[in-house]
């Protein structure tokens, strides 16, 4: 006997998943309905509604993310390049500074990601830097993945580790703070690059990632950048992008993750670091966006980019000319720069307290300029100092 299903309810709300039940003629089935969706819900509403909120307050009018959340040794090439020691309480300081900017920051920076160690940091007055961020209406979000392992057979290339013990982590950070978390996962273009088997494996960590970051409060941003090493042109950059984002987006709906209660952070479609082609921000953006609206799915509520070795003024421009792109663009388009927010801040600082306002200035200005490019509108004065149109690129920038 035929099978056929007839759709005869379709549940819908915005927090919850449509659940599309069906009828059928089986015999067998036929006293019940057949849910072909959904049977056992990953959140309930009230967790739902919490998640899309979070998200959804961290990219509000064009407010973006510092990405701050550099770990001891990523930090300490940071600081090696103005001459300052790599140590504990060199970190806290150039924090301290960060945190303590202006309160009109919180109209251009929506949610902070720390490290570990800076979570439990405290001002030189004894105040934990996470209060400071949240006083001033700034959402306080944690690194969690924890470096790459060789993903052997493939050409060097990785996944990410970071997933045992990850569900304790994150309810420990929930209750001390935070309420979105930070996994970033590594593509490279090279021979044979990025395999099937390395954009597989990432987009299922980054979605098992996804999945236990929303069972405990926190929003998960999603990073699987495709780093700019390499010679390739723009067009394959696109290309490689799009299979990764489609792969990740397959993933995250495998394992069931709430895309409203999450965020994605990508790399921006442009040639590698060693192409000899030049892009127009223009180019960059409509290759980026089309990119993004083939794998992406609407519902996601937001977009912030990665800077990637860009220098400031560039991660600024192309992200101006990707809120103007004339494509349908469903998300917020914002950023989460971590080397394109501080590059100036760092260069002002350099290790001397009595730089302190200079150093609050120029991140003001990073930040500031960045939100207006998240909105379209910003102006390139041409008045931006030397540090900010340096390119911030570093090679095989795995961790
Ligand atoms: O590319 P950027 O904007 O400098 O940094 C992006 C980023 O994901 O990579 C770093 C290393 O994990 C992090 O500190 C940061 O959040």
């Amino acid at each position: 006997m035929e099978l056929f299903c007839t759709p005869t309810v379709l549940v819908m709300s915005p927090l919850e998943r449509p659940t599309v039940l069906f009828t059928t003629n089986s015999p067998a089935l036929f006293s019940r309905p057949v849910t072909m969706a959904y049977q056992f819900p990953a959140l309930t509403s009230e967790q739902k509604k919490e998640l899309s909120e979070i998200a959804q307050r961290i990219v509000a009018n064009g407010k973006g993310i510092l990405a701050a959340d550099e770990s001891v040794g990523t930090m300490g090439s940071r600081l090696q390049r103005i001459k300052v020691e790599n140590t504990e309480e060199n970190r806290r300081q150039f924090r301290e500074i960060l945190f303590t900017v202006d309160d009109s920051i919180s109209q251009s920076i929506g949610g902070v990601i720390l490290f570990r160690e800076t979570l439990y940091q405290k001002d030189s007055q004894g105040k934990l830097f996470r209060d400071i961020l949240k006083e001033k209406g700034i959402v306080v979000g944690i690194k969690l993945d924890q470096g790459g392992a060789p993903l052997a057979g493939t050409n060097k290339e990785t996944t990410i580790q970071g997933l045992d013990g990850l569900s304790e982590r994150c309810a420990q950070y929930k209750k001390d703070g935070a309420d979105f978390g930070k996994w970033r996962a590594v593509l490279k273009i090279d021979n044979q690059c990025p395999s099937h088997l390395a954009i597989q494996e990432n987009a299922n960590t980054l979605a098992r990632y996804a999945s236990i970051c929303q069972q405990n409060g926190l929003v998960p941003i999603v990073e699987p950048e495709v780093i700019a090493d390499g010679d390739h042109d723009m067009e394959h950059c696109q290309y490689v992008t799009e299979k990764v984002l489609a792969a990740v987006y397959k993933a995250l709906n495998d394992h069931h993750v709430y895309l409203e209660g999450t965020l994605l952070k990508p790399n921006m479609v442009t040639a590698g670091h060693a192409s000899t082609k030049k892009y127009t921000p223009e180019q960059v953006a409509m290759a980026t966006v089309t990119a993004l609206y083939r794998t992406v799915p609407a519902a996601v509520p937001g977009i912030c980019f990665l800077s990637g070795g860009m220098s400031e003024e560039d991660a600024t421009l192309n992200l101006n000319a990707i809120n103007l792109c004339p494509l349908p663009k469903p998300w917020k388009l914002s950023f989460s720069y971590g080397r394109a927010l501080q590059a100036s801040a760092l260069a002002a600082w350099g290790g001397k307290a009595a730089n302190k306002k200079a150093t609050q200035e120029a991140f003001m200005k990073r930040a500031l300029a960045n939100c207006q490019a998240a909105k379209g509108q910003y102006v390139h004065t041409g008045s931006s100092g030397a540090a900010s149109t340096q390119s911030l690129f570093t090679a095989c920038y795995t961790y």
